[in-house]
């Protein structure tokens, strides 16, 4: 594996915070990311199962997640952000992987890129696209792993779930929690809901400033996600979308009155007859106690007798 200090050394640049630039020069979180394509029974076999098979119930675990393993496609992987190429060499070395693809915004990254892994490219492992990973079109990949620039970490994610794709990503903790969080808890919100819509997601570790050159002010954490058919039926999932970000609007209120107080962000004209048609257990919640289902299911009548203006 390539060092990722002498990377970083040969490609002669420093990082620059002002450009979402922390690169990765932990060798042991770089060897792990790409394990979290698998599940945690399956990297603990790999890393000496002897204490799991011990278990009947651990090696339930480990049957289950051969399976997944199976379903996990890992030919052609997508990188975002590729830096100095730290993980992107790291993705190269797996062995069920075919190509790479990175995208990588900063011009001098992705020249030295081009020169560094030249033999990869000429052998039609990696291709370096030079460009904004909010602009560029995204290639046919099968799963992402990605440390992505933190300034435009949230648009990214969200034009990587909605390809429903398995993702591994690294996000500030804080942002990283709002993800996967459950309702009833202070960091459900909007995030969560639109999230959750598109795949089971798990923080499956915290990773510490030091990890990174120069280190970001805060943690950092990564997020596995799964996709998956949400549990509730969405015809239209704008307008679900939209319809949440207007309830979480008004987190403190009930849900009755967010949904009154927020027509001029859901596109409803008729807010009232949405009430007056909700189940009242639901509308006498606030919106960071509503579930998905229940979300879907307020959108779906409020898709129906609401009137929307769009
Ligand atoms: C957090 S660093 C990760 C670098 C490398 N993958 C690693 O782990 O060491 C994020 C990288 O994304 C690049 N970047 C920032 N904004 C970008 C954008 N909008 N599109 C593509 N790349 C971007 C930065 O130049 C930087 O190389």
């Amino acid at each position: 594996m390539r060092d990722p200090d002498a990377l970083i050394a040969r490609a002669g640049v420093r990082g620059d915070p002002d450009r979402d630039q922390h690169f990765l020069v932990d060798d042991r979180v770089l060897n792990r990311l790409p394990t979290y394509l698998e599940s945690e029974a399956l990297r603990a076999s790999d890393e000496g199962c002897e204490a799991l098979r011990a278990s009947d119930e651990g090696c339930e675990a480990l049957r289950a997640s051969d399976e997944k393993r199976e379903a996990i496609d890992r030919t052609h992987l997508l990188e975002i952000g590729g830096g100095t190429g730290a993980l992107t060499d790291r993705l190269l070395a797996l062995e069920e992987t075919d190509e790479v693809t990175v995208v990588e915004r900063d011009p001098d990254l992705a020249a030295f890129l081009r020169e560094e892994f030249r033999d990869e490219i000429d052998a039609g492992r990696l291709t370096v696209i030079e460009a904004d990973a909010l602009e560029v079109e995204l290639p046919d990949f099968t799963a992402s792993v990605s440390n992505l620039p933190y300034g435009v970490s949230s648009e990214i994610a969200f034009r990587l779930l909605p390809e429903r794709r398995p993702l591994v990503l690294m996000f500030q903790q804080e942002f990283a929690e709002r993800m996967v969080a459950e309702p009833g808890t202070s960091e459900y919100g909007r995030l969560s809901v639109s999230t959750q819509h598109y795949a089971d997601v798990e923080l499956v570790e915290s990773i510490p400033k030091e990890a990174f050159s120069p280190p970001p002010a805060v943690q950092s954490a990564v997020v596995r996600a799964v996709p998956r058919p949400p549990e509730y039926e969405v015809d239209d999932e704008a307008f679900f979308l939209r319809f949440v970000k207007a309830l979480f609007t008004q987190r403190r209120k009930t849900v009755r009155n967010a949904i009154r107080n927020t027509a001029h962000i859901s596109g409803l004209e008729e807010p009232d007859a949405v009430v007056d048609a909700a189940d009242e257990e639901l509308l006498k919640k606030r919106p960071d106690s509503v579930t998905p289902a229940e979300f879907a299911e307020l959108a779906a009548l409020a898709d129906r007798i609401g009137e929307r203006t769009d």
